[in-house]
């Protein structure tokens, strides 16, 4: 379990974050959802220490970060970023065995694993031997996952994955991680400005505003029991395709039901 508590980072007079608590249970997918300027990502970074809080502490499992070095801390959290954050003079294979490496793995356990990850993120085996400049946005962001998860993280943070990606790359890649089994048991922190892919890609959404925590909750509490009126006026643009994201089918045909008999 990621716990955060009272974390605030200042750059200069200016809170980033403000005195921010939250918890993230384990296996949790969270998407951290908020307009630009609102302090996801200095959040996000926070976690694996990218970025030290200014107060505040947060621990994993009850240990604080700050107690191990951050090096170490990192090999346990996978990290994805947007696309085109692959070592460019490393070929995917190299990419996607950083970490291994790092971990003084055996040679013919990483390769067996990258084999497995080309799979499980459907690309082809010769992919190992191009360059990132020989990929398709989708693509390099299928190897980015696979460089997230070579060690077996359990957990991953991703900053905007999708965003650098066209609309039809997006929506398969978005299914990729849907579909993974490897993911299903991780805690995942996703950052994302678009209410659409939070509400799509998270069982949790932590809404944030000026560096404070608006509301965190199911996609359906958000959207229902909304903590208040910033909550509300978020949401409100996109309140029916939400409402239909949100809502699982059987409640859909359920509430139709209920609709036809009352009017006979
Ligand atoms: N290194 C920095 N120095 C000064 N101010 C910073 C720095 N990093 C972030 N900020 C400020 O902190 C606030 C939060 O930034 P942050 O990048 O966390 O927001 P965000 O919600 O991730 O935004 P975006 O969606 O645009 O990436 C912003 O006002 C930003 O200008």
């Amino acid at each position: 379990m990621i716990s955060i508590q009272q974390v605030t980072k200042m750059y200069g007079p200016k809170f980033a974050v403000d005195q921010l608590s939250m918890e993230i249970a384990q296996g949790e997918h969270l998407a951290l959802l908020g307009a630009s300027g609102s302090g996801k990502t200095t959040l996000l970074r926070m976690i694996n220490r990218l970025i030290e809080p200014t107060c505040g502490t947060i621990t994993i499992n009850g240990e604080d970060l700050t107690t191990q070095p951050a090096h170490l801390l990192r090999r346990d959290i996978g990290f994805v970023l947007q696309a085109n954050s692959l070592f460019p003079h490393y070929t995917v294979e190299e990419n996607i065995s950083v970490v291994p490496n790092l971990l003084k793995w055996d040679q013919q356990k990483t390769q067996a694993r990258v084999t497995e990850l080309l799979d499980k993120v459907h690309l082809p085996a010769a992919y190992r031997n191009r360059y990132p400049h020989q990929l398709s946005g989708g693509e390099g962001q299928r190897v980015n996952l696979a460089r997230a998860l070579a060690a077996n993280p359990p957990v991953l943070l991703m900053d905007e994955p999708f965003s650098a990606l066209d609309n039809i790359t997006r929506t398969a890649i978005r299914q990729l991680f849907k579909e993974l089994e490897e993911l299903k048991s991780k805690t995942i922190i996703m950052v994302t400005h678009d209410v659409q892919e939070a509400f799509e890609m998270g069982d949790s959404i932590a809404l944030l505003q000026n560096g404070k925590l608006l509301q965190k909750g199911k996609p359906a509490d958000l959207l229902y029991h909304p903590a208040n009126e910033a909550v509300k006026e978020f949401l409100a643009g996109s309140y029916l395709s939400l409402a239909l994201a949100a809502t699982p089918a059987e409640e859909i045909w359920q509430w139709l039901a209920d609709k036809n008999n009352k009017r006979s």
